[in-house]
């Protein structure tokens, strides 16, 4: 009624087949849904089966979908699979009280003043993983994701001992294994016809709803272990304080019902890794690739650290200000490449802009990878060079896109940009990344760096040769 005869008149896009709807290609999907924009527009509109997507293309379309309606687009994409399995992931909850819990009780822990506390643990991994990456048999992939992992399991639990550390870290990492397998439209046919999940478990082929129900009881499972360790041990005094002591004590009244403490905080706790650990590991390796690509950078960037900080320490969060170059470089590796390149979103009800349907539930992505394409802001956007950013009126930082927009931007994010940056400046004024080969040995195409694609993307799977600039450079990372 609200929108009278535009109904049904959905933005410009590619025309759907019948039933299946759109064919979207697997690989590189910002790159297809870019030349899509191209041709249909800023806002375009694609079907798969019964399901709708929309994405954006502009920073205009974002902000006035994402931040003025925010109310409206932040919902998350769900399907039938993913609320039978209903695995209490903070990153795919929609909004209402449960998920404001999670944020507060996030924010209040991952917030800038509080993050100052947490620098420590970011020191120590850094300088571990720095230890690690000389000689290597791992591939930067594997490397990069215990470093991220480690932070992460460490700001949730605290200073856990490193068995329950490896534990914890195989929990998750099997939780995000499930839970993505339950989000896969194309894998689930319940996900294109929700009404099949109606069906009762032991009809013939009702094999999904058996692989549900037992997923469900296992997520829920695999959530709540962690976080009865941590309560039995608070019961002997020998737990250590973390973000997870912290709000199991509810000591600043954030989770109102007793009766929900427990699940809340797990949840909440399990999302450091799951939302924490592919973006930060993805970047990470990008770093090692793009500046293996381009020695010139490395050295222009230890110049400038050996200006400021000298060469018998290592640079720390007080010199970020001091070293311009290094922020250039960290910025523009977010612009080349985001962690997540398409944000996105869902419609909580029903919606019209510039003319157009925007149906409820609709996935509303944001394509913020041509964003940060644009030759109007970023010349020759395909080439990487941090110098666009050391002019007197640089482009946008593209950091106000790549920790996401809205309601539900990221709550890791100066926890994130910290350990981003003290990777990053101490990796350059302590090693020479030589050169990166891909797993099957072949070199990698600066022009053609494959990614991976899932909910964070990252450089596929690759082998690095690194060198430490001298064995004093070494011996610090003991400190
Ligand atoms: C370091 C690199 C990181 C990047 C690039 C990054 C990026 C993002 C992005 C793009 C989103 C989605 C935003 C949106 O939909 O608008 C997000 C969500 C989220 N991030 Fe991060 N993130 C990073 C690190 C972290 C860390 C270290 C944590 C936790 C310790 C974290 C916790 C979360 C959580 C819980 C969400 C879900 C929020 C929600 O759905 O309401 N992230 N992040």
């Amino acid at each position: 009624k609200v929108f009278g005869s535009q109904r049904k008149s959905y933005p410009p896009g590619p025309s759907p087949k019948p039933i299946v709807g759109n064919e979207v290609p697997n690989s590189e999907i910002w790159a297809v849904m870019g030349r899509w924009a191209k041709k249909y527009g800023d806002v375009l509109h694609f079907r798969i089966f019964s399901r709708h997507f929309v994405v954006l293309s502009s920073l205009e379309t974002t902000l006035d979908l994402y931040e003025k309606r925010s109310k409206t687009y932040a919902g998350r994409p769900t399907s039938a699979m993913s609320e039978l399995v209903r695995n209490g992931s903070v990153l795919f909850s929609q909004p209402g009280n449960r998920l404001e819990i999670y944020r507060r009780l996030l924010r209040a822990w991952l917030n800038p003043d509080i993050a100052k506390k947490h620098f420590h643990i970011q020191r120590e991994e850094t300088n571990n993983f720095l230890k690690r990456v000389v000689g290597s048999k791992d591939t930067m992939s594997i490397m990069a994701r215990r470093y991220a992992g480690s932070i992460a399991i460490r700001l949730a639990y605290g200073d856990i001992p490193a068995d329950k550390k490896e534990e914890f870290a195989q929990i998750a990492d099997e939780l995000l294994v499930i839970q993505n397998q339950g989000g896969q439209p194309s894998r689930w046919l319940v996900n294109s016809f929700p009404i099949l999940r109606f069906v009762p478990a032991w009809f013939p082929g009702a094999h999904f709803k058996r692989w549900a129900s037992e997923t469900h009881m296992k997520t829920n499972e695999l959530i709540k272990t962690p976080i009865q360790m941590i309560r039995q041990q608070m019961s002997t005094g020998e737990a250590v304080p973390s973000f997870a002591t912290h709000f199991l004590e509810n000591t600043e009244g954030l989770i109102p019902h007793r009766s929900d403490r427990d699940d809340i905080v797990a949840c909440a706790a399990n999302s450091f890794y799951a939302a924490g650990t592919e973006t930060t590991s993805g970047f990470v390796a990008l770093c090692f690739l793009l500046l293996s690509l381009h020695p010139e950078i490395q050295r222009k960037g230890q110049a400038e650290i050996d200006a400021v900080v000298g060469t018998e320490a290592l640079p720390s969060i007080e010199h970020r200000s001091e070293l311009p170059y290094i922020e250039s470089i960290l910025k523009e590796v977010h612009r080349f490449h985001p962690a997540a390149p398409l944000l996105f979103h869902a419609t909580t009800k029903d919606d019209n802009y510039k003319g157009y349907f925007i149906p409820k539930g609709c996935t509303v992505y944001a394509n913020i990878w041509l964003m940060l394409r644009d030759p109007a802001h970023y010349a020759e956007p395909e080439v990487f060079n941090p110098d666009r950013f050391m002019v007197e009126s640089p482009p946008p930082d593209p950091r106000k896109l790549t920790f996401g927009l809205g309601r539900r931007n990221c709550p890791g994010q100066h926890v994130g940009d910290v350990s981003l940056w003290l990777t990053l400046a101490r990796t350059i004024a302590t090693c020479n990344i030589k050169s990166c080969t891909m797993v099957d040995g072949k070199p990698i195409d600066a022009l053609h760096i494959p990614f991976m694609q899932g909910l964070a993307s990252a450089p596929e799977p690759f082998y690095c040769d690194v060198e430490y600039r001298s064995q004093a450079y070494r011996e610090m990372l003991d400190h």
